[in-house]
């Protein structure tokens, strides 16, 4: 097992280097005395894209949920920001885990409300009072915000138009708005582009990839399609059966390394 390192870009002089802001150390999980993760080791960095890749069952989106606290781990460490997050409870855990941002495959948007309603729910978390439970009480400065995020992944000009009759790809980038919104610095996307056709599929994992050098965003990608991560990863965190099987720049995921990742039954093999 390798621990992920990530590919640090030539530095220019007297640039700052880039900031590791996730470590996860040994990460293990099991569901019913089954082990899915199984001591996995990476570092999410700002400004870069990394993708996980693995077949179907290998532990990509429970390594995730375990970052989001969707899943508890048995045994691991995680470090937002330098911070231990099992150290952290309540108000202060929400506070940090603030920076973290998940958008999924079934793209969770209100589909009564306007794209704009739904980018200012990205803000939930530090509003207060009525502003906290009705659009209607949004203040004038989170809907500015949340247009210029919404002009930010293109869709100023849907701003006002109900989340429900935006397209797939629309929609997911809404959503990745919303993570703007948020004010988020790491975005977890679990399957962003499996529900999207190839076109809308290139344009979202375009979109993160400029979000993460432009917006400094450290983004963590769930992708079953490697030719994406490719085209749009810096690195990868290829997984079989729970466990890394690669962690590195994107140019080691060859198809040699494309075809270990993907041959079924291994464990059998
Ligand atoms: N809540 C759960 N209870 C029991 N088993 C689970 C649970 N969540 C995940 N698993 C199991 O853990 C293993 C890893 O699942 P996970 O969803 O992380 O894989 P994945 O790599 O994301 O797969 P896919 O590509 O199919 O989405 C699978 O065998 C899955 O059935």
């Amino acid at each position: 097992m390798t621990t992920l390192r990530l590919p640090h870009p030539p530095l220019l002089q007297g640039a700052p280097p880039r900031e590791e802001i996730l470590q996860v150390e040994n990460l293990t999980k099991s569901f019913g005395g089954r082990t899915v993760l199984d001591g996995v080791n990476f570092t999410l960095t700002r400004g870069s894209v990394v993708a996980f890749l693995g077949a179907n069952g290998s532990g990509k989106s429970t390594t995730l949920k375990c970052i989001m606290g969707l899943e508890t781990l048995d045994a691991g460490s995680i470090k937002l920001n330098g911070t231990e997050l099992s150290t952290l409870r309540g108000t202060a855990l929400v506070r940090v885990r603030s920076s973290v941002a998940m958008i999924f495959q079934k793209i969770h948007l209100v589909p009564r409300r306007t794209a704009l309603e739904n980018v200012c729910a990205g803000a939930l978390g530090r509003l207060s009072g009525p502003a906290s439970f009705s659009p209607m009480f949004f203040p004038r400065e989170l809907k500015e915000e949340a247009m210029a995020a919404l002009a930010r992944v293109g869709l100023a000009d849907r701003a006002h138009e109900k989340a429900g009759r935006l397209s797939g790809g629309q929609a997911q980038r809404v959503a990745v708005a919303r993570a703007l919104c948020q004010r988020a610095s790491v975005l977890l996307a679990d399957e962003p582009v499996s529900a999207l056709d190839p076109r809308a599929a290139e344009e979202v994992m375009e979109l993160l990839a400029e979000l993460a050098r432009e917006e400094n965003l450290a983004v963590a990608a769930v992708l079953h399609q490697p030719n994406l991560a490719v085209r749009h990863a810096d690195s990868v965190v290829g997984l079989i059966d729970g466990r890394i099987e690669y962690s590195g720049d994107i140019s080691g995921l060859d198809a040699s390394m494309q075809a270990r990742l993907y041959t079924p039954n291994r464990a059998a093999a």
